[in-house]
């Protein structure tokens, strides 16, 4: 017999995220093969004709796994009964637009919509925030959400696993080693220029990655900002930030939440305190994934190095959830 169907809301569905990532929903990439799915998607009313339009091209594609879909301008509608919340609507960074310009622009898109799905979605829903800056907006989510009650706290995330690609593919490009020989890699904190990718514990079919590159100064000049700023030089290039590789990102995120995950992956996470990281900042960790769940991967040994890299990308989070403290 076949699954019911989960409910998946995406925001900003016009978008160009969003033009990446909603087919590859429906054609059972992010919650499996055999699971149907009903997309609900919300976006502004003048992008409405423009949803249309997307709906029209799925339509087309006869998807077995696509059991329904919903437009609308309304996120009480959208979150409905939602399983699955990917919220990538917000205004996108354009050239030589700061990151602390989109706090205040964003901040109030993520107060109504963590009511919204407070307030509709199912109780256990999973949300991830890809709209920048995603690990405040998760912030800002899930605090609304917590005065509503009902869903889960912990499950208001923001999306690092675009930081942890891209730290793949930069030691990969390094080693001369295959992208899928990595494990173990961790990006600690803000989805910023200062988020700290780390491979100190990670391997490469059984070799120390650490001791493989053996080279503090490619780490620290080359490999540190290349990754760091990685989101800034596409924009620079492609005049748009990235849209497939953030929707590949938020794809992986959530298939290896919902279905597990054999490996670490990095998540932006409410902390509960680990690592030294004041409860409830949404932070890049390593995790586990299992039936359903995550767990944060504990008893890492944290070097002085790495301590200030990770309390620098913790300043920055304090200072956003400072600057949008009357909002919440
Ligand atoms: N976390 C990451 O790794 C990562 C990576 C890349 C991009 N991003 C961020 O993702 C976001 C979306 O990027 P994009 O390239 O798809 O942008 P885009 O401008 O192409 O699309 C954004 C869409 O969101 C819609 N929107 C705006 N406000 C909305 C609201 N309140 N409710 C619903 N929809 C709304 C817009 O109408 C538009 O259709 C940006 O904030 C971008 O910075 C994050
Ligand atoms: O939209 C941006 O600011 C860049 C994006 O977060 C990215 O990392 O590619």
């Amino acid at each position: 017999m076949s699954k019911a169907p989960m409910r998946v809301a995406v925001t900003g569905a016009a978008g160009q995220i969003g033009y990446s990532l909603l087919f590859r929903i429906a054609s059972g990439e992010m919650l499996g093969k055999d699971q149907p799915v009903i997309l609900q998607l919300l976006d502004l009313p003048q992008a409405q004709q423009a949803v249309k339009g997307v709906m029209m091209e799925l339509e087309d594609c006869a998807f077995p796994l696509l059991a329904g879909m919903v437009a609308t301008d309304d996120p009480n509608v959208a979150f409905k009964d939602a399983d699955v919340c990917l919220l990538v609507g917000a205004r996108p960074r354009s050239k030589g637009m700061e990151r602390a310009d989109l706090l205040t622009a964003n901040g109030a898109i993520f107060t109504v919509q963590g009511k919204a799905i407070a307030e509709n979605a199912k109780e256990d829903v999973k949300v991830l925030v890809v709209g920048n800056p995603c690990n405040t907006n998760a912030y800002i989510a899930a605090s609304a959400a917590k005065k509503v009650g009902r869903t889960n706290p912990r499950n208001y995330h923001g999306m690092l696993r675009l930081d942890h690609n891209r730290a793949l593919s930069q030691l990969a490009a390094k080693t001369g080693r295959a992208v899928s020989s990595f494990k173990q890699m961790v990006v600690w904190g803000n989805h910023s220029p200062t988020m700290y990718a780390d491979y100190r514990f990670a391997t490469s079919n059984g070799d120390n990655v650490k001791g493989l590159v053996n080279d503090a100064v490619w780490n620290n000049d080359v490999f540190l900002p290349t990754v760091g700023k990685r989101g800034a030089a596409i924009i620079e290039a492609r005049g748009l930030s990235s849209a497939a590789s953030a929707a590949n990102a938020a794809i992986d995120h959530v298939r290896d939440w919902v279905l597990g995950s054999s490996e670490w992956v990095t998540m932006g996470v409410p902390s509960d305190g680990s690592y030294g990281i004041p409860e409830g900042v949404v932070y890049g960790f390593p995790c586990e994934c299992k039936n359903g769940d995550y767990k944060i991967i504990q008893g890492l040994e944290i070097d002085e190095y790495s301590r200030g890299k990770m309390n620098a990308t913790l300043a920055e989070l304090e200072e956003e959830r400072a600057a949008v403290a009357s909002m919440l």
